[in-house]
């Protein structure tokens, strides 16, 4: 089986709980889909680098703040060193196709937004109930996903959404 592609039943993913707290985390892309991903990254941890032109007033304000440090500047292979785990999220598919080769290069773990089997990670749709993180991924369907996430936390008895 070639990397990333589907097994017979489920995901071609293998689910690991990432600990990330104080550990250098690459993100590529400062628009809507990095905005969404960033809440987790920040609330378990991670030091957040963000390499972009242009970024959401959302994630400009993280910035300013320090809970995150925005480089202002496209995207440079060298931003890659350092990084245990790495999301690429421009608008660009040369840009992203770029980030994920240099994170594989280096044998760093990649989600790629725009072709989620060219990269090596994938983002699970992912909630804290109680005491306890509930986390579903499919197979490039997140919607479903999502909506699965909310039946599991119903029947924990935690909040819809
Ligand atoms: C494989 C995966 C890899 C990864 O990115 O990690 C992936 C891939 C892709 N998503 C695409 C599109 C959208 N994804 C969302 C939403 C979410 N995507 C998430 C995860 C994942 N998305 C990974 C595993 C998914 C799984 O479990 O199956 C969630 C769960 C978590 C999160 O993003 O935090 C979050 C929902 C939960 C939440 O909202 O809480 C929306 C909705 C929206 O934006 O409002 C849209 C637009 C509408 C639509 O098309 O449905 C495209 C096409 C891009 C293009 O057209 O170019 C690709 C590319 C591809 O499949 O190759
Ligand atoms: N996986 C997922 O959940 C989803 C993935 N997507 C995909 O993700 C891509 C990004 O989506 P959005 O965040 O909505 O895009 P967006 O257009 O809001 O943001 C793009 C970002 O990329 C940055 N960028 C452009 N060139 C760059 C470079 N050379 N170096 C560094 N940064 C650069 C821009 O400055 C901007 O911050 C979409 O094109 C789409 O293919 C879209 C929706 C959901």
């Amino acid at each position: 089986m070639s990397p990333g592609s589907p097994p017979p039943s489920g995901s071609p993913a293998y689910l690991s709980g990432l600990l990330l707290a104080g550990r250098d985390v690459l993100v590529v892309g400062a628009g809507a889909v990095v905005e969404r991903r960033l809440g987790r990254l920040l609330e378990v941890g991670a030091h957040v680098r963000v390499v972009a032109p242009e970024a959401t007033p959302a994630i400009a304000a993280l910035d300013s703040e320090g809970r995150i440090a925005w480089r202002r500047r496209r995207f440079v292979d060298g931003d890659l060193d350092g990084a245990w785990y790495v999301v690429a999220a421009t608008d660009s598919t040369e840009v992203n196709a770029a980030v994920a080769a240099g994170a594989e290069a280096r044998h760093t773990f990649c989600v790629r937004c725009d072709d989620a089997p060219a990269g090596s990670a994938w983002t699970p749709a992912t909630r804290n109930i109680d005491d306890v993180t509930v986390a579903v991924i499919g197979n490039r369907d997140p919607k479903r996903s999502r909506r699965l996430l909310g039946v599991i936390a119903e029947a924990l008895g935690g909040a819809t959404e």
